[in-house]
């Protein structure tokens, strides 16, 4: 993924805000169907009219009643960047009907978003179905253009950053997240944007080399079967030596050292009984990697077999290492019952640290990874359990329980006339209008209690002030708030000509935090797991009417015969 050569590169940094990190995001990352509809435009000669369109979503995934809205700034980076290259130009013409006029090339040539303006709740927010993420405003066809490639650039990165923060909620926030997903993940752009997105949801480090080069986010890693299994025989090491930590001596044969331990742990209460012999093979492995690694040395335990092997391996390793000064980092369990194992694992560390006076060698850390998910890392806390580090891989990246959000972009004004799409289905029935969003918060201005859409010429909700929040769509479901905080929602992310100020693209870290203090400030019954309370998405009582009385106008009359 490294950075997009661009569409034209006179065009870098267009706007200041740099190129898609993804090259393929071009304008010509859209559906066929958006050309043919702008062609349509431009030869009914109504390419220029002004259009409203709103991005939103309908439902929070994985049966929550919350999403983490992630996504914006590579939207900003393709609307920075939207220009057509010749090459473009020429395959678009090869790609729509011959009959296609000249003009609309031309046309297609001078485009770009110098007339979008975007306005868009800031990247990490809390969001809630039916409000608007982002508004895009600008000629129809060029916006039309837009659909496409915005609801592909907000759909998989919200989806997944509410995944995370959905992992995070469960775990804790005194456990360290590590993202394991990028083998499993859909293509490269699927691994590097999980990265990027669990991130920004709240995870602590990737295994993801590329993801921590683009983005900057902390690597973290073990080691795997492979290696472990891919030694035979401690006898087999030649260079045995090692320098302690503060350089005072050398130890000649620290394969001999770690034997010493293992013997002496076999026969000690601690471990005695668990063990026979170990596996040569892990010994050789564990002892091979403290060598290469001795400030950093961690293992990999369950190889051949947790208690009987790894543990005693791994405890005989630390041990000598311990004697030369140096302190073993943590161990990987990979199989079996991740409860039961990190429970005794600890018990073993602890009675370690009081049995050899070795410090915090109970502390040390017990990584978890194996198909791990909500509902296990549920399970594992209900069993109790001594994991301080959860490595996710599959069911994040793949965002296994929910495979996409459904973010729709929808027509609301042309020509400063409000438009809705009726459907029979109630929840898809649009909200007209140009609109303002707010974010209402109770006592103390501490948790939000509840988004309200006005019209965007209504004057803003008041502190103090009682105001009616009304379901879009049911007429009996309304309630009165009186905020202690009022918070707009939308801000102005692209003035394109508007000379309005331009909202600041903050760094990831800065968005991670944001996320981090919103999840926090949400009431807890809306974050539970098991049937949480609906936060309410409601619009104000001057756009409910509007809402209805447009609706009345467009739904044709049935005639009853
Ligand atoms: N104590 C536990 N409670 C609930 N689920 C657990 C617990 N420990 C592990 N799990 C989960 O159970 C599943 C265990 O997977 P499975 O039985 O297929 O094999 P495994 O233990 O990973 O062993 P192997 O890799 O050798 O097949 C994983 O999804 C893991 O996250
Ligand atoms: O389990 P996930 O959440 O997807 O996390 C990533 C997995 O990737 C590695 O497994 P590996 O590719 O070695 O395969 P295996 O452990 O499934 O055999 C690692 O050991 C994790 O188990
Ligand atoms: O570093 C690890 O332990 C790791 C990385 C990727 C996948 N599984 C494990
Ligand atoms: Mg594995």
């Amino acid at each position: 993924m490294a950075a997009a050569n661009g569409p034209n590169k006179e065009n870098k940094r267009a706007g200041g805000v740099g190129l898609p990190s993804n090259p393929m995001v071009t304008p010509l990352l859209t559906d066929l169907y958006q050309f043919t509809m702008a062609y349509a435009y431009w030869k009914a000669g109504k390419h220029q009219e002004r259009a409203v369109f709103d991005l939103y979503f309908r439902r929070n995934p994985f049966g929550g009643e919350y999403t983490v809205f992630a996504g914006l700034e590579e939207c900003i980076k393709l609307i920075a960047n939207f220009r057509f290259t010749e090459d473009d130009i020429s395959f678009i013409g090869s790609s729509l009907p011959p009959s296609c006029e000249a003009g609309f090339f031309d046309y297609l040539r001078n485009t770009d978003c110098s007339d979008v303006e975007l306005y868009a709740i800031s990247e990490g927010f809390v969001v809630f179905p039916k409000v608007p993420l982002v508004r895009v405003e600008g000629p129809v066809a060029v916006v039309q253009l837009l659909e496409t490639p915005l609801v592909n650039l907000i759909n998989y990165a919200s989806l997944v950053a509410t995944n995370a923060a959905r992992h995070r909620f469960v775990v804790g926030k005194s456990k360290l997240l590590v993202e394991y997903g990028l083998r499993r993940a859909q293509g490269p752009d699927g691994g590097v944007g999980a990265s990027k997105y669990c991130y920004m949801g709240g995870f602590d480090a990737t295994s993801n080399v590329t993801a921590g080069k683009l983005y900057g986010i902390p690597l973290r890693g073990t080691l795997s079967h492979a290696f472990v299994s891919s030694f035979l025989s401690p006898d087999d090491i030649s260079v045995k030596s090692l320098l302690s930590n503060d350089g005072s001596n050398v130890c000649q044969n620290f394969v001999s050292l770690t034997q010493e331990w293992l013997s002496k742990l076999k026969h000690s209460h601690i471990l005695g009984g668990i063990f026979g012999d170990t596996n040569r093979s892990e010994l050789a492995a564990f002892i091979s990697y403290a060598l290469a690694f001795p400030k950093n040395f961690m293992a990999l335990v369950d190889t051949y077999d947790v208690m009987k092997s790894g543990i005693p391996n791994f405890c005989a390793v630390a041990l000598a290492l311990n004697d030369l000064g140096y302190k073993a980092l943590g161990i990987r369990l990979d199989s079996g019952d991740l409860a039961y194992l990190s429970c005794k694992s600890r018990k073993i560390f602890r009675a370690i640290e009081r049995e050899y006076r070795v410090p915090n060698f109970g502390k040390i850390t017990i990584s978890a990874s194996s198909d791990l998910n909500e509902e296990t890392i549920d399970a594992l806390n209900k069993q109790g359990h001594e994991v301080d580090l959860f490595g996710i891989g599959t069911h994040l990246v793949t965002c296994y329980a929910q495979p996409a959000l459904g973010v729709v972009f929808k027509l609301v004004e042309i020509n400063n006339q409000p438009r809705i799409k009726l459907s029979e289905d109630i929840s898809k029935v649009s909200i007209p209008c140009k609109k303002r969003c707010y974010r209402l918060y109770g006592k103390e201005g501490c948790h939000p209690l509840v988004d309200i859409i006005t019209r965007e010429n209504e004057p803003p909700p008041k502190v103090g002030e009682r105001i009616l929040c009304r379901h879009p769509f049911t007429e009996s479901k309304r309630a009165y708030v009186v905020p202690q905080r009022v918070e707009e929602l939308m801000k102005c992310f692209w003035p394109g000509r508007s000379g309005k100020d331009r909202e600041e693209l903050l760094p990831i870290k800065q968005i991670r935090e944001q996320c981090m203090k919103q999840l926090e400030q949400m009431r807890p019954d809306h974050m539970r797991r098991l049937n949480p309370t609906p936060y309410k998405a409601t619009v104000s009582a001057k756009l409910y009417d509007f809402i209805h009385s447009l609706w009345l106008n467009e739904a044709p009359v049935g005639e009853l015969r």
